[in-house]
């Protein structure tokens, strides 16, 4: 990786840090007026795995599902430049996106990324597909309806990646319910991974028509 990306990455990391103490010290209700604030990324294993998963699955048309300040953003644009395809982002916040692209220009990768300022639910509606890899790391009681969303998106063998499926706590019951819908599309097979904040992996598998027997 190009060491200039890697310090980027670095500092956003160091950043999430120092925020991880003042989001503890929050109320709940302090945490909903200050939520944009905060960088709230992925963290490095979930980019990672990302970054791998795209490379692995030469992924062309990748979406992501709340690109907060852009950190998820970073590693998958570096991904899709090694795969010649493209991501898809889609976040609420225009400050957010202003960050974002300004941090992806600084390491070249900006011409990787196409922004849909705005509801996902308005936008990526639009987007034609098929989807070879989804980031959703939104808000989490909106997770079942990303889902629903993109699953007759999906290219077959693409991949659906959700976060926060251990961490914070509080959002236990909505990633238990994303993990029930997605379990029970017979077109599915998923594993819940523990790394970073606890992720889903689900991958749509190929038609029975065209499986080759072996
Ligand atoms: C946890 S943060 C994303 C972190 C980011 N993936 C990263 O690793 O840096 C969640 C983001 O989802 C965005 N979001 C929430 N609901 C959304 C919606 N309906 N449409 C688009 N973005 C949304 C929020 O504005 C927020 O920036």
């Amino acid at each position: 990786m190009d060491p200039k990306l890697q310090k980027l990455l670095a500092s956003y990391e160091e950043r999430a840090a120092a925020e991880s103490h003042v989001l503890r010290g929050l109320s709940s209700q302090e945490l909903e007026e200050r939520i944009d604030e905060f960088l709230i990324p992925v963290g490095p294993d979930t980019g990672q795995l990302l970054h791998t998963l795209v490379k692995s699955s030469k992924a062309q048309c990748v979406v992501e599902i709340g690109a907060s300040y852009g950190y998820s953003s970073l590693w998958l644009a570096d991904a899709v430049r090694l795969t010649g395809g493209k991501v898809h982002s889609f976040e609420l916040s225009s400050a957010k996106v202003e960050h974002a692209q300004e941090k992806l220009r600084s390491v070249g990768l900006d011409g990787y990324v196409e922004f849909h300022v705005g509801d996902v639910f308005d936008n990526l509606p639009s987007l034609a597909g098929p989807l070879d890899l989804v980031l959703i790391d939104c808000w989490k009681d909106l997770y079942e309806r990303c889902f629903e969303m993109v699953h007759p998106k999906l290219a077959e063998e693409g991949i659906v990646v959700a976060d926060n499926m251990l961490f914070p706590s509080e959002s236990r019951p909505d990633a238990v319910k994303y993990q029930k819908l997605v379990r029970s599309k017979n077109d599915m097979d998923a594993v819940a991974l523990p790394i970073g904040s606890g992720i889903d992996v689900a991958r749509r598998r190929t038609a029975p028509s065209k499986r080759a027997l072996t």
